[in-house]
């Protein structure tokens, strides 16, 4: 395949090394100052920039007819908007907050979890993420993905990173040098604790998904996530 990469930078780096080792082409290695030539050689864009850029760039690869998994985290307020354009486009969309295997597994555990949980009253629910200091949201996306599933299977309405109020989970964002990234969920009662722990390694496994992911992609139109592609 001819991958576009939309975001050159820690993530970029890594995918286009596993691209090139499953057989894929990188058309185009786009950083912030970068236009778009060579989008249009591209079978599918992958794109990991940041925050501000991620709407353009989604928006630029349905425009193209282009299908695009995108990893970038902190611009979700335009979720709606982008899937509604690819629906439009007839175009196909992956966003996942986290490509990996390890942390696509995790969800479903916490989903699991907190369904058992919920029944438990004198348990209190926390979160802690912990990334590298260079990371321009919190929290992060993955915490807000097992934030609302939690909320979709508890009485927790809404989650907060500061002054949370008794119905909001609490995430912890802390930023230390050079963690890949690193998720736990905590229940607390008066007499013990039950925890659940993703740690991340490297940034392998993000890559890789995201590889996997725009395999899975081309040819296809819709909307997916992580669950279609990994079929869990
Ligand atoms: N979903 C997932 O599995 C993962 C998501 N991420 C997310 O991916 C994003 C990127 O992470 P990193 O690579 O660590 O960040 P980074 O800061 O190392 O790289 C970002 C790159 O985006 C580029 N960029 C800035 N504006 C751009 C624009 N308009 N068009 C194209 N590129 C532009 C920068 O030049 C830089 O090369 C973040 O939002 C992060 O949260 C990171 C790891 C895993
Ligand atoms: O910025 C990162 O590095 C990461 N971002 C994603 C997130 O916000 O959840 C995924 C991973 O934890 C690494």
């Amino acid at each position: 395949m001819k991958i576009a990469l939309l975001g050159y930078g820690k993530m970029g780096n890594v995918i286009a090394r596993i691209a090139a080792e499953r057989g894929h082409e990188i058309v185009l290695r786009k950083k912030a100052e970068d236009n778009f030539d060579g989008l249009q050689d591209a079978d599918v864009a992958i794109e990991f920039s940041v925050p501000t850029a991620a709407v353009t760039n989604i928006t630029e690869c349905l425009n193209n007819n282009i299908p695009v998994v995108s990893g970038t985290t902190g611009w979700l307020a335009h979720y709606d908007e982008v899937t509604q354009l690819c629906e439009t486009k007839k175009g196909a969309f992956i966003y996942a907050s986290n490509f990996s295997l390890g942390v696509n597994i995790f969800f479903e555990l916490n989903v699991q979890l907190a369904k058992m949980m919920s029944k438990l009253e004198r348990y209190n629910v926390s979160m802690e993420e912990i990334h590298h200091t260079q990371k321009l949201d919190a929290p992060s996306g993955t915490a807000i993905t097992l934030a609302n599933d939690i909320i979709a299977n508890t009485n927790y309405i809404n989650w907060a990173i500061e002054n949370p109020k008794e119905t909001d989970i609490f995430i912890d964002a802390k930023r230390e040098e050079n963690v890949p990234g690193t998720h736990t969920v905590n229940y607390v009662s008066d007499v013990d604790s039950i925890e659940i722990k993703h740690t991340a390694h490297s940034r392998e496994g993000f890559a890789l998904g995201a590889v996997v992911a725009a395999e899975w992609l081309t040819g296809k139109t819709g909307v997916y996530s992580m669950k279609d592609v990994l079929g869990i």
